[in-house]
């Protein structure tokens, strides 16, 4: 009997303060990772792109190591405790590989041995995506083990709760990490502060195990059943074996190519299965919409740095977790059941294949917004162009020509050089509020906020000191970020909603379609489209690369509603199923009454606790 609190097993507090911790971990390091990449190891746009990518499917491909480890090995208790402490590891390993001083031999703040930052990090992401992928399919399911049969409304309640702290620690570590990176820190010069952004998330994750830990007087651990992804692969491998080796005509068809492992394995084993191949098949044109969704962590994000608003953009990444805070509520309790109301079947593959064209709509609203992003960028010259620039100092308006037959007016400045000498400085900063000039005893002040984006140039006459500092002109070369981040919420909303549709629902319906003892299989698969999703970006991005930027986003959306178009022609003929209600049929064909099998099982698990308890084995049951 586990102790309860309002009618819920009180070891299931610890698991959710645990899924919010390792989430706030999580997503707080995802969120300045794209930015490590760009401006600490000066990566260019398309390389953070892709191992930033590569790292997310990383992070989706561990789960099916995770569910092996835990269904055939240590059980899910173990597993987490162990996945959580190389998780820990590359979290720690990751904060230590952003302190440029390690490496800043002649404290000018920048790094000297790039080569070390880079292979520190990569370490550290490799454990973290072992860590984080490996304990997914897990805790949600070690959270399930907990209830009991009679607390089966408590149990949907426990999976919303879950849901829900997943987007609360999503949203706060999204809001706090770019804040601390935002920081200025260091031992030798004040750089912006990636092991803070980094570090913080590290100590979530050792607060995360450490209550994991807390909870384990309390927990119900369940043993390993088998390595129940092993059979299923023994099963279909054998069943191809056998169909190949009957191939010529002369043999019966049978039904379903699965019925060709009739011979060697057990009929309920063979239906499972099925109904779990013909799920799988349905997920198929699936990674496309991760492949769009996963951007915002990537091409967003760097599509913000062109724009203006100082804070807006903390704000823009904190979309998403809000939202789904809000919209989850409201499609569950009042836009489906209006939609139910109105007599429309709004069943869960359609939902997702609306889901996918929301999706699609996002990247086309961020099409539109980075043409007019375009529209602000200065022209640089092309291949066939040359860019003059002529700074006219004489006090009247000068005619150039330029031959052949071209004639611009250059406007003067109205500043004279009193000199032939001129040296030019060009002085790349970030976050200038004000500069000063500096000759002896004297100096110019200049105070005033420089436009992010923006490109100056400085006109300084030799008799500034000896006449005054008003005489400097100041030209704009490159006007400032000006297209303000707050454009990019319609596709935020639009990413969100289509996630509601998509992601909720289809994580219900790999639920709802799964046999009992393959729902871990299904939740893998399920989380191994993410992981296509975005091999999928990396191959565009490197392949594809498309001139403008605004044309990848069509690209993608065009590309979405295909697949969402490919993917309601299959739902159509997809048949929802009862998984229990098949298993129960196959075990009546089989002679077995479900009573008799419930009899079966509890005389087989007698004898199974006889034997331990003989051995002297001391194990935990539900
Ligand atoms: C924060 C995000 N809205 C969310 O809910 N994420 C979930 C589901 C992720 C599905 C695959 N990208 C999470 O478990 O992190």
């Amino acid at each position: 009997m586990t102790a309860e609190c309002c009618g819920y097993p009180i070891s299931i507090f610890f698991i959710v303060v645990n899924e919010f911790c390792e989430r706030f971990s999580y997503y707080g390091m995802r969120a300045v990772l794209v930015l490590y990449f760009r401006y600490f190891l000066l990566w260019d746009d398309d390389l953070a792109t892709s191992i930033y990518h590569a790292f997310v499917a990383l992070c989706y491909l561990t789960p099916i190591l995770g569910a092996i480890i835990a269904d055939s090995w240590l059980g899910k208790f173990k597993t987490i405790i162990y996945l959580s402490i190389v998780y820990a590891i590359g979290q720690v390993t990751m904060a230590i590989s952003t302190i440029h001083d390690i490496t800043d031999a002649n404290r000018d703040g920048t790094p000297d041995n790039f080569t070390f930052h880079i292979a520190l990090s990569m370490l550290g992401l490799i454990l973290i995506a072992l860590g984080t992928g490996g304990i997914k399919p897990c805790v949600a399911a070690f959270g399930g083990d907990q209830f009991q049969e009679h607390q089966s409304r408590q149990l949907n309640t426990f999976f919303s709760v879950f849901y829900l702290c997943i987007n609360a620690g999503s949203l706060l570590s999204t809001l706090i990490t770019p804040v601390l990176r935002a920081q200025e820190c260091g031992i030798h010069t004040q750089q912006q502060c990636y092991p803070l952004a980094f570090g913080v998330p590290a100590v979530l994750m050792v607060i995360s195990l450490v209550v994991f830990i807390a909870g384990s007087g309390m927990y119900v651990k369940t043993d390993p059943e088998g390595n129940i992804m092993w059979s299923v692969c023994k099963c279909i491998g054998f069943a191809i074996k056998n169909r190949f080796r009957h191939r010529s005509s002369s043999y019966p068809k049978r039904e379903h190519w699965m019925d060709w492992a009739n011979e060697k394995y057990d009929k309920l084993l063979i239906a499972q299965i099925k109904m779990v191949l013909k799920v799988l098949f349905l997920y198929i044109p699936l990674p496309m919409f991760w492949t769009l969704f996963d951007q915002k962590g990537s091409r967003w994000t760097l599509q913000a740095t062109t724009m203006s608003g100082d804070f807006v953009s903390i704000l823009i990444s904190t979309v998403n977790p809000i939202l789904i805070l809000t919209l989850v509520p409201i499609m569950d309790r009042l836009i489906f059941p209006l939609i139910q109301k109105c007599g429309l079947n709004f069943s869960p593959l359609k939902r997702m294949t609306v889901g996918m064209l929301f999706a699609a709509m996002a990247f086309v609203s961020a099409a539109l917004v980075q043409i007019e992003i375009d529209k602000t960028l200065p022209n640089f010259p092309s291949s066939s162009e040359s860019q003059l620039k002529v700074v006219n100092t004489y006090s009247t308006t000068l005619n150039v020509t330029i031959s052949p037959n071209e004639h611009l007016l250059i406007e003067s400045f109205g500043v004279q050089l009193h000199t032939s000498k001129h040296t030019y400085s060009t002085i790349s900063c970030m976050f200038v509020n004000d500069f000063s000039l500096i000759h002896g005893e004297q100096w110019c002040e200049f105070s005033r906020k420089f436009g992010f984006g923006a490109s100056y140039t400085f006109l300084i006459p030799s008799t500034v000191f000896s006449d005054d500092c008003e005489s400097i002109t100041e030209v704009e070369d490159m006007k400032p970020n000006s297209v303000h981040m707050a454009l990019q919420i319609p596709q935020y909303f639009l990413i969100t909603t289509g996630e509601v549709m998509f992601s909720v629902t289809g994580l219900q319906f790999s639920y709802s379609q799964a046999p009992k003892n393959m729902k871990s299989v299904l939740q893998a698969g399920w989380l191994c489209t993410n992981a296509v999703g975005n091999i999928i970006v990396l191959i565009v991005a490197e392949l594809g690369k498309l001139p403008k930027q605004w044309a990848e986003y069509l690209l993608f959306a065009s590309l979405l509603v295909a697949v969402s178009i490919i993917f309601s022609i299959m739902a159509y003929f997809y048949t929802y199923i009862d998984p229990a209600e098949i298993e129960a049929q196959v075990r009546k064909e089989q002679g077995l009454e479900p009573e008799e099998m419930e009899k079966e099982t509890l005389e087989m698990e007698e004898k199974d606790e006889d034997q331990k308890n003989e051995q002297g084995v001391k194990q935990t049951k539900i």
